[in-house]
C-alpha cells in the first residue's frame, strides 16, 4: 500500500457515497476532512462517529474529520474531492474558488449533466475555474455502501493530465479498491452519466415483469446508445467497453442497490414519480440526466430512443408500457449502426 500519510484530503458532501470515498481514503492512510452544506448533519457524524443518515452502522475511520465551516474544511489540503449531486457541483466549484487563492487539486465523483445546462462537469470546472492546473474524475461501477464496507471495487481516475491521473489513482488504490487510470475524461463521465438514464429503462421494464432477455436487451441497446453518442462527442470506443463503460451500465441496471434502477422498477409497478422520488430518499441522477440527454442528442442527432422514452415517461406522462411497446415497435435494422 502506498505511504500517502502526509496526504490531506477535503471531501465535500458527505452522503453515502462522500462517505464512503473518505472511509476509503482513511483506511489509506489518508487526512480527510469531511464537509457538507447540513452542519446538523456534520455534529450528528462527529457524535456517533458514523453516517447513521446515508451508510448507518459503518463506523468512520479515526482519519476523518468532520467539518462544519468550509473554509477550515479547505486550508492547507493538498485535493479538493468534490462528492455533491451534479445539481449542486457548479455552487460547489465557486464556494471553493471563493475561499481559495491558488486553485487546489480537484478531484469529483459525481455522475452525471448539469441539470439546465446539459454540460459535462469537466466543461463546468472548466468555466468556473478557468486554467484550473490540475483536474480528475472519478467513475466506475462501484456502490457505496459495498466500498463503505470495503468489499473488492474497481474504478476508472480520468484526466487529461496522465501524470495528475496517477496521483488521484494512488490515492484510492488498495488491495480492495483497484482504480485504473484514463485521459478520456468526456468518455468516462459520460458512460457514469448515461448508464443512470439506462438503469431507469431497465429498472421500467423488470418493473413490468418483461422478463431477463428484454433487460440484456436494454443494456446492450442502452451501450450502443452510449457509443453513439461518445463516437459524436469525441469519447473513445474503448473507454465505453472499460468499467466506467458497460462495467457502470450493466452493475446499475442489474442491482436494486441503484437508486436509478429502482426508480424505473417504482415506475413499472405502477407506483407515481412523485412517490417513487421520496420513498428513495437519496440522489437520482439520471432523473435531471435523461431530460439532458436526450436534448443533447437531439442538438447532435443522435439516434437515442432507450433514453428518448425515458424522457417521455418522466416528463411527457407517458406510461411506461407504452414506452417499451414504442421501442419494440421500431423498425427492423441492422444491428451495427
Ligand atoms: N451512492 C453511490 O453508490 C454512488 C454515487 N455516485 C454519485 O455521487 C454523487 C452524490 O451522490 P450520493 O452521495 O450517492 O447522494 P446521496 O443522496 O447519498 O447524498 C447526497 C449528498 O449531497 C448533498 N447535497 C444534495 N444536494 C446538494 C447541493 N445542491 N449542494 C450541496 N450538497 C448537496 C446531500 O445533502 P442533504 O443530505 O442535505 O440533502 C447529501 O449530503 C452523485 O452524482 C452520484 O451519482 C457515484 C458513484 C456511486
Ligand atoms: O453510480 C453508481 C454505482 O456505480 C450508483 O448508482 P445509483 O446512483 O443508481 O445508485
Amino acid at each position: 500500500m502506498p505511504n500517502l500519510s502526509h496526504a490531506a484530503i477535503t471531501v465535500l458532501g458527505a452522503g453515502s457515497w462522500g462517505t464512503a470515498l473518505a472511509m476509503l481514503l482513511a483506511r489509506n492512510g489518508v487526512a480527510v476532512r469531511l464537509w457538507d452544506r447540513d452542519a446538523s448533519h456534520i455534529a450528528a457524524l462527529e457524535k456517533s462517529r458514523s453516517n447513521e443518515r446515508y451508510l448507518p452502522g459503518i463506523p468512520l475511520p479515526d482519519g476523518i474529520s468532520p467539518v462544519a465551516e468550509l473554509g477550515s474544511a479547505l486550508s492547507e489540503s493538498d485535493f479538493v474531492l468534490v462528492v455533491v449531486p451534479s445539481g449542486g457541483f457548479r455552487d460547489a466549484l465557486k464556494n471553493i474558488s471563493a475561499l481559495q487563492q491558488t486553485p487546489g487539486k480537484l478531484i469529483w465523483a459525481s455522475k452525471g449533466l448539469e441539470p439546465g445546462s446539459g454540460k459535462f462537469l469537466h466543461q463546468v470546472v472548466e468555466e468556473e475555474m478557468p486554467g484550473h492546473p490540475a483536474y480528475a474524475a472519478l467513475s466506475g461501477p462501484s456502490f457505496a455502501l459495498e466500498v463503505a464496507r470495503g468489499l473488492p471495487t474497481a474504478v476508472t481516475v480520468a484526466s487529461p493530465d496522465p501524470a495528475y491521473a496517477d496521483a488521484v489513482a494512488e490515492l484510492f488504490h488498495c488491495p480492495t479498491f483497484r482504480a485504473y487510470t484514463s485521459t478520456d475524461l468526456l468518455g468516462v463521465e459520460l458512460g457514469g452519466s448515461v448508464k443512470n438514464v439506462l438503469a431507469i429503462a431497465a429498472g421500467i421494464s423488470d418493473g413490468l415483469g418483461y422478463g431477463a432477455n428484454a433487460r440484456a436487451a436494454l443494456i446492450t441497446r442502452g451501450l450502443a446508445e452510449i457509443m453513439r453518442l461518445g463516437a459524436k462527442l469525441g469519447g473513445q470506443r474503448e473507454t465505453f467497453m472499460g468499467l466506467a463503460g458497460v462495467g457502470d451500465l450493466v452493475l446499475t441496471c442489474t442491482d436494486n442497490l441503484s437508486r436509478n434502477r429502482r426508480l424505473g422498477l417504482a415506475l413499472g409497478q405502477g407506483q407515481t414519480l412523485a412517490a417513487a422520488i421520496d420513498a428513495i430518499g437519496q440522489a437520482i441522477e439520471g432523473l435531471e440526466t435523461a431530460k439532458e440527454l436526450d436534448a443533447l442528442a437531439t442538438r447532435h442527432q443522435v439516434d437515442m430512443p432507450i433514453t428518448a422514452q425515458v424522457k417521455a415517461v418522466l416528463y411527457d406522462g407517458a406510461p411506461p408500457a407504452s414506452a417499451v411497446q414504442a421501442l419494440l415497435n421500431r423498425e427492423a435494422k441492422a444491428e451495427l449502426l
